[in-house]
């Protein structure tokens, strides 16, 4: 027929990230609600880079593909993909993300709480990190970069708090773009006030795992409500949430821009 079936074109193949991200188990869920595993569609786990490479050279042959995608992210500024529409709202409407922290942070160390309950910014400006370290900006930079750029936005998390002198500080994250920025703007911020922080990336849930037995201090890498739910659930009670960095994510399918009669999740099944 005239437009060759896309799911023999890619093996009826989605390419993911990492197994545990959220967004990963959504998809599974969206494979299963819009009857596409019947059709043997499959979803290959990865990571971000090996995703975004693999974008890259599709891109570059103008081949089709199907990912998983999310926002903020550089991959949807840097390349011309649209979210696939998801009416069976698989993927939920919009997701913010969280500061996630130890239960008995406030006491031990009030002035890092404060820091970390008042730390908010936008997509904008998470994007302006994302891409300098896209660029190979070292992200420890990238993100003193920042920092020494937006005074105003920075005073507002740490006006009228207390300094202090080395105290250590442990935030865990998962090597997604958004949260090496978020990550490292934190620890900036922290580090600047006086504190001695530590971040290690490591795998979704051992990220939850370290604030909830208190291996870890924080963690500023919650997507919710959908893709970090699960964790969300199972570590109810062990930990403190302070509420959302980030207002106005996005995660889903995409496809790029020139696969003009792919534009809901239902079209794959043609
Ligand atoms: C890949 S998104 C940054 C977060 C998630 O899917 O858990």
């Amino acid at each position: 027929d005239a437009k060759q079936k896309l799911g023999p074109q890619i093996n009826y193949t989605i390419t993911g990230i990492d197994a545990g991200a959220g967004i990963m188990a959504s998809t599974q869920k969206a494979l299963s609600t819009y009857h596409l595993e019947g059709q043997n569609w499959q979803l290959q786990t990865s990571s971000t880079a090996a995703m975004t490479s693999t974008l890259d050279k599709a891109i570059a042959d103008k081949r089709p593909i199907v990912i998983t995608g999310w926002q903020p992210h550089w991959m949807f500024t840097k390349y011309p993909i649209k979210f696939l529409k998801d009416p069976k709202n698989v993927f939920g409407q919009a997701e913010h993300i969280n500061t996630i922290v130890r239960k008995g942070l406030k006491k031990d160390m009030p002035e890092a709480y404060t820091i970390l309950d008042r730390f908010h910014w936008t997509p904008a400006e998470m994007s302006k990190v994302m891409l300098q370290v896209n660029d190979g900006v070292d992200p420890e930079k990238a993100a003193k970069d920042w920092i020494k750029a937006n005074p105003k936005q920075v005073a507002k998390w740490t006006k009228g708090v207390k300094k202090v002198h080395g105290t250590k500080i442990k935030v865990t994250y998962v090597a997604w773009d958004s949260e090496i920025a978020s990550t490292n703007v934190v620890a900036e911020v922290l580090r600047q006030q006086g504190y001695e922080p530590t971040i290690q990336a490591m795998e979704i849930q051992p990220m939850w795992a370290s604030v909830a037995t208190k291996a870890a201090d924080a963690q500023v890498a919650a997507w919710l409500p959908k893709t970090s739910g699960l964790y969300y659930k199972d570590y109810q009670g062990k930990f403190e949430d302070l509420g959302p960095n980030l207002e106005g994510a996005k995660v889903g399918l995409a496809v790029p821009k020139y696969m003009t009669n792919v534009n809901s999740i239902e079209d794959l099944k043609t």
